[in-house]
């Protein structure tokens, strides 16, 4: 899919790499918003390829259960007799895109044998020197990383980790750091986090607003159904599914072979039913969410007083619906907490307009 608009989000994430590294950076918003979209643009046809080495690493697709697992996904082992540095070389002659930090084949090993973590994290940081001394700006791209939000290792690995992001930004200037989630309940923990404080930045990739989404609807039909659509039909689309990238590009795709009508009946009959199966398993179980060091049992009653207040509403102050409630709904996925804001929303206007025919 051809890349759309984002001048803004493009235009405040160049500022922050040509600037000298000093925070982390926290790139959040709801799910399928184009976090994952825009960083990709950034780094294939915004970077100078001369400047920059980008190391992303993804922990989406893997199953981590302890410290070993994240880790290995931090590298990528190679045979060569190469030192690093040159193999980074012939590597980003095209792309300035690493995938994992390279590490000769055995060192990992070595490193991870002695069981401590700081050889693993020197190894990154000397690493990180050499390209520095070569004239190359690092940066390091970590997506989905609330997936080791609850892994241990004396204490959180994440305070591990962020304590080294510290030094990497704040104290030595060496590299970016750009951590990418849509787990808001996550980057609400982030936000709370002492060690972070005033050291860690928030940049929200939201869903377009209804302005460029008509104009986003636009530039699909031209390029996907080669004609224009009405304002009707564009009001009703965004009626139905609002900014999110992901379901206008559904729509429009699915125009090829479907009606307006029926495609937008199909896709709020899904978000209703799913909604409505999940207040259907609270007849039968109370779950229970963590708060502080709390277990807390959330009633079916308080969850549908909860979603009652999206009927007029599509954004509300997280303060008026209790924490673990609240909690529930973002884990299932059907609010969006906009933490550094303190507000709360449905993840999407498909799940808003479930919420509105439902309860
Ligand atoms: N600016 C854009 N131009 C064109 N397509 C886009 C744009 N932003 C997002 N999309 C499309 O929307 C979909 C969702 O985007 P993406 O996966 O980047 O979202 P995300 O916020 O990273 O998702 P997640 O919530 O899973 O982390 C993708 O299919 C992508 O192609």
């Amino acid at each position: 899919m051809e890349f759309f608009n984002r001048e803004k989000e493009i235009k405040i994430t160049l500022s922050i790499i040509e600037d000298e590294p000093d925070d982390t950076y926290f790139i959040y918003g709801p799910i399928n918003s184009g976090k994952t979209t825009l960083i990709n643009e950034i780094i294939n046809n915004k970077l100078n390829k001369d400047k920059y080495v980008v190391f992303y690493i993804n922990l989406r697709r893997y199953f981590i259960s302890k410290y070993d697992d994240f880790i290995a996904l931090l590298f990528k082992e190679y045979s060569e007799d190469k030192k690093p540095l040159e193999l980074i070389k012939g590597l980003i002659k095209d792309s300035p895109l690493i995938f994992g930090i390279p590490i000769p084949k055995n060192t990992l090993e070595i490193l991870l044998s002695k069981n401590e973590e700081v050889n693993v994290f020197d190894y990154i940081t000397n690493f990180l020197l050499d390209i520095k001394k070569e004239g190359k700006q690092p940066i390091i791209i970590l997506d989905e990383l609330q997936k080791i939000g609850d892994l241990k290792i004396n204490g959180f690995l994440i305070y591990e980790l962020f304590n080294y992001f510290i030094s990497l930004t704040k104290e030595m200037h060496l590299s970016h750091v750009f951590c990418l989630s849509s787990d808001s309940l996550f980057i609400e923990r982030v936000y709370n986090e002492a060690v972070l404080n005033g050291r860690a930045k928030y940049l929200l990739v939201d869903d377009f607003d209804k302005e460029t989404a008509m104009k986003f609807m636009d530039f699909l039909s031209e390029r996907i159904l080669n004609k224009k659509l009405s304002n009707e039909e564009k009001e009703l689309i965004y009626s139905y599914v609002g900014g999110k990238p992901k379901d206008i590009i559904y729509v429009i795709k699915r125009l090829r072979v479907e009606n307006l009508k029926e495609i937008l009946d199909y896709l709020l009959n899904d978000a209703k039913q799913k909604l409505d199966m999940l207040l259907e398993v609270l007849d039968y179980s109370t779950p229970k969410v963590v708060v502080g060091d709390k277990e807390v049992e959330v009633k079916k009653e308080d969850i549908i007083n909860a979603l009652r207040l999206f009927k007029e509403k599509y954004m509300i102050n997280k303060k008026e619906i209790p924490t673990p409630v609240y909690m529930y709904l973002v884990k299932k996925n059907i609010l969006f907490l906009n933490p550094v804001e303190g507000t709360l929303r449905p993840q999407s206007f498909l799940i808003w307009n479930g919420i509105k025919r439902l309860i």
